[in-house]
């Protein structure tokens, strides 16, 4: 991620049309308020803008998300090829909190607590409303923006009406819609009123092409179509595998700040000690507190690992606006104090827990590590899956979750876990650690030749030509 100085005037000309358009609730860029009233410009990284940096004829819209945002869209500060739509911050607070976070990725990742959870009332109804209006926005700009015949690719939960409600607006345009999660088994996803399913399902069957990350997921949501509405209708459903991107992962981890980052991570660790892995945002889904758990079993199990393995784990701070966000933080940060004071010594912390987001800090952790932990409940594709074997320095055993989607790719070269077996886990985390050398090192060039298979400018440029044949 960059950070400067935004000096450009705002995006696209009032009558200029586009042929490629990405829609998607976070963009490529955003802005913070310094005192002084400067914006500062941030901009992302990730297989959308690697993807759309091979296309010149391109549109990018996407939701203003905080205070300096909407300052920018008000000062006509932006992007070229970026269009922030200055949606009402309440109706985008419904929408993403209310909805896209607290109802659709809980849906995908099966993360209710049934018996007290989830609740559809009132309070939903409205938020849904909201949601639609969000929806509606985008939809809007984007048929205002959309040349003739343009491709219009709309990105994920946050967004699953668009398709339909662009199609009424724009016949003539080629709509795709791609889910970066998983999507629910259709029991789970019948925990949804009736109504609400139906819409959100007919809303994505308003694309042309709905693309998933992997097999598994498009399956679940052929099988949601099916048994909710009867089939697909006209509808082709896509799978694109997004794999790390090598070129820059390589280049950037070996960089002055991440050498740095190094040294001192050698420090916290200390001489001769192997490294155990994780890097998160703090997300429900992501099962950090039974990581720990398994990590805590694997130093009363085998004691032999004690003083001599160190637990480097980044959980980056995630949705802090909504409570079980922050409580889910709160809870990691108890729990690895309390493994520290429960083994800890004068000489040795086992868990070195960082929040603060650095993303040389994590390139170093991957160069380091010796075993790398990845064990969501369920996860989309997951990329530090991916990314670690690409940078590791000499080799790095990786402990994954049958649930990620990257699961499916790197299934046969890593040590593979239910994320709910903390025994089977500590157990797996032994195994990673006394995996010999040689072995190690064969199977992190299997895992990084399977994991750059589809590097993101080819991951979407597939997809749009799949897009585009119709
Ligand atoms: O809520 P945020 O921070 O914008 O994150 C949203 C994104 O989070 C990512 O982890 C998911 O893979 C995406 O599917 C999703 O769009």
């Amino acid at each position: 991620m960059v950070s400067e100085h935004a000096e450009t005037e705002s995006g696209p000309a009032a009558d200029s049309t586009a042929q490629v358009l990405v829609a998607s609730n976070r963009g490529p860029v955003s802005y913070t308020l310094d005192e002084d009233g400067t914006l500062d410009a941030k901009r992302g990284g990730g297989g959308l803008v690697s993807g759309l940096s091979a296309v010149d004829d391109k549109l990018w819209v996407c939701a203003a998300l905080g205070d300096g945002d909407r300052e920018a869209v008000r000062r006509g500060v932006g992007e070229p090829g970026v269009r922030m739509l200055d949606i009402d911050a309440e109706v985008h607070a419904d929408a993403y909190n209310g909805i896209a976070n607290s109802v659709l990725w809980f849906v995908h990742h099966l993360l209710y607590q049934t018996p007290v959870e989830p609740v559809f009332d009132a309070e939903f109804r409205r938020q849904w409303a909201s949601y639609e209006t969000y929806n509606r926005a985008f939809a809007e700009a984007l048929a205002e923006e959309a040349g003739p015949g343009a491709a219009v690719l709309v990105q994920d939960y946050h967004l699953a009406l668009v398709p339909g409600m662009l199609r009424e607006l724009r016949p003539d345009l080629r709509i795709g819609h791609f889910s970066h999660t998983p999507w629910a088994p259709v029991d789970y996803f019948r925990l949804l009123p009736d109504d609400i399913a139906e819409q959100l399902l007919r809303g994505i069957l308003g694309a042309d092409r709905a693309a998933f990350l992997t097999r598994r997921w498009a399956d679940a949501f052929i099988g949601c179509c099916t048994e909710i509405l009867g089939g697909t209708g006209r509808t082709r459903i896509g799978v694109h595998g997004l794999g790390a991107d090598a070129d820059f992962l390589r280049r950037r981890a070996h960089e002055a700040d991440v050498d740095e980052r190094m040294a001192a991570l050698r420090e916290q660790v200390g001489e001769g000690r192997r490294t155990i892995v994780r890097v998160d945002r703090t997300e429900l889904s992501k099962n950090i507190v039974r990581g720990l758990h398994a990590y805590r079993a694997l130093l009363e199990t085998r004691p032999e690992w004690r003083e001599r393995v160190v637990h480097i784990a980044f959980a980056y701070p995630s949705r802090q606006d909504l409570a079980v966000y922050r409580d889910y933080t709160a809870a990691v940060q108890t729990l690895a104090t309390e493994i520290n004071g429960e083994f800890g010594t004068e000489s040795w912390t086992p868990v070195v827990l960082h929040v603060k987001d650095d993303f040389a800090r994590s390139l170093a952790a991957y160069r380091l590590a010796d075993v790398a932990l990845v064990n969501p409940i369920r996860d989309g594709m997951n990329l530090v899956a991916k990314e670690v074997p690409v940078v590791s320095d000499h080799g790095c055993a990786l402990v994954l979750s049958r649930e990620a989607g990257a699961h499916e790719e790197l299934g046969e070269d890593a040590i593979v876990v239910n994320p709910y077996d903390v025994t089977g886990t500590a157990e797996a985390l032994h195994e990673a650690l006394t995996m010999s050398g040689d072995e190690r090192s064969g199977r992190t060039k299997r895992l990084a030749e399977a994991a750059t298979a589809l590097p993101p400018q080819r991951w979407f440029l597939d997809q749009l030509e799949a897009l585009r044949q119709g």
